[in-house]
């Protein structure tokens, strides 16, 4: 009955709406306010703090290029740390990958996990996997204890740097990941839209190749619902074996495990070689520093 905006003072001037046929949950986290609500045409929607997290319609084009990018450009990944991502999308993308022996999430609050599982089945069936162990709690304290050098990729689906996810776009927290990183290994992080953020996305860049000695890139993917349409993603490796995230060389076959999840709906070579191509306005920014 009605329409939700989403008005952030993170894209001032601007608000994408969706129509609503029925609001769903709402509820207070100790972290943030949280709201599913049946769109018209969106499917179901997940919000934090008025911020739109996924809908069922698009979620595809976010998860599973988050995951792939950084998991397609290295042999046999293993270890997997997930940053963020209570609603358990990437999860689910990162068990078609067969080589995965361990996956570890940790998310910060348990409200966005029983909300997912909830009202988003088809995201939350990630938890299902048996390699997955889930942690809530903070995830810069988390990756401070865990061993030096144990992990071949982390993922760090946050949400936007305004709240709990603030500390997940700072320094300190980019050299705690490096430290966990295998040699050679690889971190993909939620890194903003170039129409939006530009300047956000330039700190993040100097920053990163202060950090990662081996490469820094950028790259981007089209979700309808988030402001810009837009959003991308740095994807960095440690020191050591090289990694050329431009050419995939760890494609995914839909033939692989588990039988049980729909097959890929945006992610495919060509997407991934492409989305590292930048307009002429980021590529200067992004590709001099
Ligand atoms: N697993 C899905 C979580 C999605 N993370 C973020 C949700 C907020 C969204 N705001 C976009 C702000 C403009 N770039 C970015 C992705």
């Amino acid at each position: 009955p009605g329409w939700f905006s989403e008005i952030s003072p993170l894209w001032p001037g601007e608000a994408h709406s969706l129509k609503v046929e029925k609001i769903l949950f709402q509820g207070k986290s100790d972290y943030q306010n949280v709201m599913v609500f049946q769109s018209s045409t969106y499917g179901k929607v997940l919000v934090l703090d008025g911020v739109i997290q996924l809908t069922e319609r698009d979620e595809c084009a976010y998860q599973e290029m988050i995951t792939h990018l950084p998991l397609c450009s290295i042999p046999n990944p293993k270890k997997v740390l997930v940053i963020g991502g209570g609603d358990g999308g990437v999860l689910r993308e990162v068990s078609r990958h067969s080589s995965v022996e361990q996956i570890d999430i940790c998310e910060i609050d348990k409200m966005v996990v029983e909300v997912a599982k909830q009202f988003f089945p088809d995201v939350a069936v990630g938890y299902e996997d048996p390699r997955v162990n889930l942690h809530i709690g903070d995830g810069v304290a988390f990756l401070k204890n865990v061993p030096a050098g144990i992990y071949d990729a982390v993922i760090v689906d946050s949400s936007d740097p305004i709240g709990p996810a603030q500390e997940l776009f700072e320094k300190p927290f980019f050299e705690t990941i490096a430290r966990a990183l295998r040699p050679g290994g690889v971190v993909s992080t939620q890194a903003e839209s170039i129409w939006l953020h530009m300047h956000i996305i330039e700190e993040i860049v100097a920053n990163c190749r202060q950090i990662f000695k081996g490469s820094v890139n950028y790259a981007w993917t089209t979700v309808p619902t988030y402001p810009s349409g837009m959003i991308g993603f740095m994807l960095c490796s440690t020191e050591g074996p090289a990694v050329d995230f431009k050419n995939p060389i760890n494609p995914i076959d839909d033939e692989s495990e588990p039988k049980t999840l729909a097959p890929l709906k945006f992610y495919n070579s060509e997407i991934h070689q492409a989305s590292f191509c930048l307009p002429s306005f980021a590529k200067r920014v992004i590709e001099s520093k």
